[in-house]
């Protein structure tokens, strides 16, 4: 909104250091919505990115507005998420030592992939949209939401006002668009699993080329993808208690209607009568998708390690909770 973008350009971008983005346990409810979007401008500056790719400081604020607006007020797959996602991403990459990894092009896909990968996302998953025969999974039969979220990243890229890319040849914007959509992509949990064999065998073989060998680089940044979408459960308890709250409700929601609306019986994870087994399947979730994918990223940058303990710390709370 013109009002919104106004507002940020009067005022100065807070610091890195003032706005908290490069801790691990980063909270993002000390900080209003207009300082989100403030805090996400300042990730791009920091990553020297503005300066590199020649990045328009009105046009960015205008962007970074225009990618919140299209979030939608769901219980967790909202703007915050969003947000959450890039402040993990740039604290991995600033913090966790992955800055010497990626080049400049990977870390502007990265950030604005985080920003942009769960646009316009209704609360409900791909499985979902399936079964109520949803025109967007006739037009994506696999990683649906992903696709759509995508779509929505492109538009907004295009969008009057909001072309920070636009100072790229075509050779390189493609490039980057390319990544993208890869990056975007790769936040299917489906798609998480079909691709962590590989990245574990890499490790395990210890001729991982992260600096050389374009298939592992594209490996890593998936698996970062990964690793940044779900790193609410790495942040400290109360923090992660609450965000799992949000998370349960939004499935609920979606169970709810299975329930009333579709006449099915909806997945443990979605049954709100199945609620006093959220400890659980918090544990089952950590077990099955976090921990491995937190231990090999940690093979991969020891600094990437505070993520690991804080998902460690966190199944102890949730075996506590579930006695
Ligand atoms: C009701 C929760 C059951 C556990 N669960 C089952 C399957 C899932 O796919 C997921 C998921 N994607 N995220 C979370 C989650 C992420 C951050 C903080 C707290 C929880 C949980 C989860």
């Amino acid at each position: 909104s013109p009002l919104e973008t106004n507002a940020l350009l009067t005022n100065d971008i807070p610091s890195s250091k003032s706005l908290g983005i490069l801790k691990y346990e980063f909270d993002d409810t000390t900080l209003s919505d207009l300082d989100t979007v403030r805090a996400s401008v300042r990730m791009f500056i920091d990553l020297k990115l503005v300066e590199k790719f020649r990045i328009n400081h009105e046009t960015l604020c205008r962007w970074v507005a225009s990618v919140k607006r299209n979030y939608r007020p769901v219980s967790y797959h909202n703007w915050r998420h969003a947000f959450n996602v890039c402040q993990s991403c740039f604290c991995m990459v600033k913090t966790g030592g992955l800055d010497t990894v990626f080049s400049d092009f990977e870390k502007l896909a990265l950030l604005v992939s985080c920003l942009s990968h769960d646009l316009d996302h209704r609360g409900t998953n791909n499985a979902f949209q399936a079964k109520i025969e949803h025109p967007l999974a006739r037009l994506y039969s696999t990683s649906t939401m992903e696709h759509h979220h995508y779509n929505q990243c492109l538009m907004l890229l295009q969008s009057d006002g909001c072309e920070i890319l636009s100072h790229l040849s075509s050779t390189e914007y493609a490039q980057v668009i390319k990544l993208i959509q890869h990056a975007i992509l790769s936040t299917d949990l489906a798609i998480y699993f079909k691709k962590r064999g590989e990245f574990f065998n890499i490790l395990r073989s210890e001729n991982a080329d992260w600096k050389g060998n374009d298939s592992h680089r594209e490996l890593l940044r998936g698996m970062v993808m990964t690793g940044t979408d779900v790193s609410a459960i790495t942040k400290p308890w109360h923090l992660e208690f609450q965000i799992a709250q949000l998370v349960a409700e939004e499935f609920f929601e979606q169970g709810d209607i299975e329930k009333t609306k579709l006449h099915q019986e909806p997945p443990d994870m979605m049954n709100r009568k199945l609620k006093h087994k959220l400890p659980k399947m918090q544990i089952g979730f950590i077990d099955s998708i976090c921990l491995p994918l937190y231990e090999a990223l940690s093979d991969v940058e020891p600094g990437l390690q505070p993520l690991l303990n804080g998902c460690l710390d966190n199944r102890r709370h949730w075996e506590e909770e579930s006695l």
